[in-house]
């Protein structure tokens, strides 16, 4: 399945109880040898009883990670093609949130992502009172200013510029070991076409390379710049990405943050373990 190019293995695990070690990931994620995808997903059983199910993500390192919104929309669809659940709202548990998914007309989806959050153990750096949440650092000459996020999973947000021209997988790779994000983080390099409108690019955690979209990281760029007073926070934000383009919504803080989108099934598969 794929959310605007972002691929994703899906797996339902619940009876299956497979389990995806960081070896078996890495085998399936490689586009050459195995499947081929930037994150494996996983439906699994689950016993908090405000939740219908348990929704894990491995990005194709191997990593477990706390977010993947395009993976929502792909996760709920899966579960509704596939008759395992007849529900309109749909409400998973991360590693680190709940979040609740629901289906809109003409195909689209919607995700409610949670809270986004400024203080967090994946962005330390914050706890530092830094003013304007605004952060510099010298990379090859050149000072990048950037503000961070996290939505469950950490965001970088730099903005700027004629993105187009950036090469972000240099950067992106840099900030990795940058000791202010202890867990790797995204990183979002985001331009404003208008009031209404952005242009992004993002470098993604435990992929190591650009995707076709991100959903968390258009998530944690409209919220930097709603907070930057450099976006509505009335009317929904149209964030357009290689893939294709988003709607974000975001009200401001102490707000819950709406994503909403498509969700494409590409084929179904079976891949047998050799023992
Ligand atoms: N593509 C996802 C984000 C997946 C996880 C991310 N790479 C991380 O490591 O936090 C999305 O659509 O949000």
């Amino acid at each position: 399945m794929h959310g605007l190019g972002n691929d994703f293995m899906v797996v339902d695990n619940r009876f299956q109880n497979i389990l995806f070690t960081v070896s078996l990931i890495k085998k399936l994620s490689h586009r050459n040898l195995g499947v081929g995808f930037d994150q494996l997903l996983l439906v699994e059983k689950v016993t908090t009883c405000n939740v219908d199910f348990l929704y894990r993500i491995f990005n194709s390192n191997g990593s477990e990670v706390e977010q993947c919104g395009n993976g929502a929309r792909c996760l709920a669809y899966f579960l509704l093609i596939k008759n395992i659940t007849k529900k309109k709202i749909i409400r998973l548990k991360t590693l680190t949130r709940n979040i609740e998914v629901s289906f809109l007309k003409s195909n689209l989806i919607q995700v409610n992502m949670g809270f986004p959050l400024f203080n967090t153990e994946d962005i330390p750096c914050l706890k530092k009172n830094v003013v304007e949440n605004c952060y510099s650092v010298i990379f090859e000459n050149t000072n990048i200013i950037f503000s961070v996020v996290s939505l469950g999973n950490p965001h970088c947000v730099i903005i700027c510029k004629n993105i187009e021209k950036i090469d972000i997988v240099r950067i992106g790779n840099f900030l990795q070991t940058y000791s202010i994000f202890p867990k790797g983080v995204n990183v979002s390099f985001v331009e404003v076409i208008n009031f209404y409108e952005i242009k992004l690019r993002v470098y993604e955690r435990g992929v190591n390379k650009e995707t076709r979209a991100c959903g968390s990281g258009a998530c944690a760029s409209v919220v930097i710049l709603i907070s930057k007073r450099l976006l509505s926070n009335e009317k929904k934000i149209k964030v357009n990405l290689p893939g294709g383009f988003l709607y974000v919504k975001w009200k401001g803080k102490n707000n819950y943050i709406y994503m909403i989108g498509l969700a494409t099934h590409v084929y179904d598969g079976i891949f047998f373990l050799k023992k």
